[in-house]
């Protein structure tokens, strides 16, 4: 593979089976140096199997994905003292402490101010004296985060970073985010739902049973998401009205109701999968009352993305075969 320069991370028909089960199939991507770039995807899309790849946990069935212009496969330890992993699965246990737990890791990566780790762990508020088996499931993410992000790796590869946290956290975290953005890190992460992503992503790239479905900036996933309408006009008006929005195209679900907000009104509520200017001039014909116009349903066009194909995936128990 020739290296680029500019991408972080560069996957060329990636492909990874488990038995019979198509975990990853022919996925190419590229994530520019000093992006921020979200997966997301339902239970079982791939989004693990892809960052395992890129940690070299496990190997391609096929094609392959450069790290940092590395081949994962033959660069080792090197490669990953420039990498910060969140595994999806963390397992923290030991009788040590938090502290314990993350100077030894910081040992292992080397150059982490010891200060470094007191100040994440005060900003994502864990107590880091506690032996680390004993804290909840949210603390512990907090523990992996401070794994991930000490040693201010070229590039984060976070796996669901906000599973377990409470939404506070969740911000902060997100500030985190940023920061590494602002200081050059690239950050790969993973989540199930696009309002996790949506606020620190450059780009976003939709995972489905183990193919891309999209790569978007989330502008582009706005621009094309779903809105929900109302449109109060006087009943006189309602049928004309009804005949305009029933042959737009891209304008759906229409209802209408004459209980609308005073008498002799008409309210219809309808749902836009098109550019809003269409909408805007189809109206313009009619005297409106009021319109509201709500603000994009980006889950809601994520959620199309995530519907199954009529070929469900295969799911086996069958172990990793590395
Ligand atoms: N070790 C394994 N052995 C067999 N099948 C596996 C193994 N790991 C993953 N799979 C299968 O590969 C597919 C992708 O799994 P993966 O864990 O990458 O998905 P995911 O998007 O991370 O899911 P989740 O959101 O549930 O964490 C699934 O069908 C899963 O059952």
């Amino acid at each position: 593979m020739t290296p680029t320069t500019t991408a972080a991370i560069d996957s060329r028909g990636l492909t990874k089976h488990y038995g019979s089960t198509v975990a990853l199939d022919r996925v190419e991507f590229e994530v520019p140096t000093g992006q921020v770039f979200g997966v997301i995807g339902p239970n079982g899309a791939g989004k693990t199997t892809m960052m395992r790849l890129m940690l070299d946990i496990i190997h391609p069935t096929a094609g392959e994905v450069s790290v940092l212009g590395q081949d994962p496969r033959h660069s080792g330890p090197k490669l990953r003292k420039r990498i910060g992993f969140l595994p999806g699965e963390l397992h923290l246990g030991g009788r040590g402490s938090g502290r314990d737990l993350l100077r030894h890791y910081a040992r292992i990566s080397g150059g982490v101010p010891p200060v470094r780790i007191e100040q994440l762990a005060d900003r994502l508020g864990v107590d880091l004296s506690r032996p680390v088996r004993k804290l909840s499931k949210g603390n512990k993410q907090k523990v992996g985060l401070i794994q991930a992000f000490m040693h201010e790796p070229e590039l984060l590869v976070l796996d669901e970073p906000t599973s377990g946290l409470d939404p506070l956290v969740q911000q902060e975290f997100l500030t985190m985010v940023r920061e590494a953005k602002a200081a050059g890190q690239t950050v790969f992460l993973s989540s199930h739902v696009l309002s996790e992503v949506q606020q620190a992503a450059d780009q976003v790239a939709i995972l489905r049973e183990g193919r891309i479905a999209t790569v978007a900036t989330v502008k582009q996933l706005r621009e094309s998401a779903v809105r929900h309408v109302r449109v109060v006009v006087a009943d006189e008006d309602a049928g004309a009205l009804a005949a305009t929005l029933s042959a737009s195209p891209g304008i759906s679900a229409i209802g209408q109701s004459q209980l609308g907000p005073a008498e002799g009104e008409s309210e219809f509520t309808a749902t836009i999968d098109a550019h809003v200017d269409d909408f805007v001039k189809a109206l313009a014909q009619h005297t409106i009352i009021d319109l509201a116009i709500e603000e994009p349903e980006l889950e809601e066009s994520v959620m199309r993305y995530y519907e199954a194909s009529d070929a469900p995936a295969a799911t086996t128990d069958e172990e990793d075969a590395r």
